[in-house]
């Protein structure tokens, strides 16, 4: 474990909202579902992200790029904790409890909604509609036949996709996922990358792979030293545009 965490955002969510006239008839615009201005946070005193001015809409698919250090995670949190309760994370797979089984580790991803007694329950004997709905959801990450290996004992590529079934379990509107298919080949990340959408409204995604995320995502963020120094449509960009980034 590193320092501290200390996430700040100024201005917070909605600092900036569009001015209207009174009295003239105009086309709604949608609200952000999130909107950062000139946001930054840090550890322990220390700036990870300086001067972030993003705005995300409902329905759009999002991909976080940047080296290793640049400051993605830091943003994903920072996201996490604008949206709340919208939001089902997918965390890096090393946030898995290794000592329990894939089936309590997605279960997680629904602990808030039932009773702590259903929830010690389940550690003990868990229920068979649970464990149905939990294989269900396996299946949707082709890994059904580990529902009950210890996560701790699975690949890098598996915890990954057990971190993406516990966020397509949670079920809620946007899906947020740290690095969810760096460990997988381009075939299974982009099957992960489609469950993904298929069971979201909005993603954001922390993706390494170029032709990955110009695939399977409409808007490429890419960050810097805490910065972004990218913010376009995945339709204006090719691999060749984004390589200057990742290049040493
Ligand atoms: N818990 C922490 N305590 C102290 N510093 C941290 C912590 N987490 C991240 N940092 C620092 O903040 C900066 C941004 O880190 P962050 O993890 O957001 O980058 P990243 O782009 O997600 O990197 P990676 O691709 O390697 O996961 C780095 O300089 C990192 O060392």
């Amino acid at each position: 474990m590193r320092g501290e965490k200390t996430l700040v955002s100024r201005d917070g969510p909605h600092a900036e909202e569009p001015r209207r006239e009174p009295g003239r008839l105009e086309a709604r615009t949608p609200a952000p579902l999130i909107h950062l201005k000139n946001a930054t946070a840090g550890y322990g005193g220390r700036a990870a992200l300086r001067g972030i001015d993003l705005t995300i809409y409902a329905g759009e698919r999002v991909a976080l790029m940047g080296r290793s250090g640049a400051g993605k995670s830091t943003l994903v949190n920072l996201i996490h904790r604008e949206l709340g309760g919208q939001v089902a994370l997918a965390p890096q797979a090393s946030a898995l409890v290794d000592a329990l089984s894939v089936f309590h580790n997605v279960y997680m991803g629904r602990l808030d909604r039932r009773s702590t007694l259903r929830n010690l329950w389940t550690l003990v004997r868990p229920a068979q509609a649970d464990v149905a709905a939990v294989r269900e959801t396996l299946a949707l990450v082709e890994l059904e036949a580990e529902l009950f290996s210890k996560a701790g004992a699975l690949s890098g590529g598996q915890r990954q996709r057990v971190s993406v079934a516990r966020a397509l379990y949670d079920g809620r509107p946007v899906i947020v996922a740290d690095e969810p298919v760096s460990a997988l080949d381009r075939r299974q990340g982009a099957a992960i990358l489609a469950r993904i959408a298929e069971r979201s409204e909005t993603t954001i995604l922390v993706l390494h792979d170029a032709p990955l995320a110009l695939d399977h995502v409409d808007r490429i963020v890419v960050l810097d030293d805490g910065r972004i120094v990218l913010d376009q449509p995945s339709r204006a960009l090719s691999a060749a545009d984004l390589a200057p980034f990742f290049e040493a």
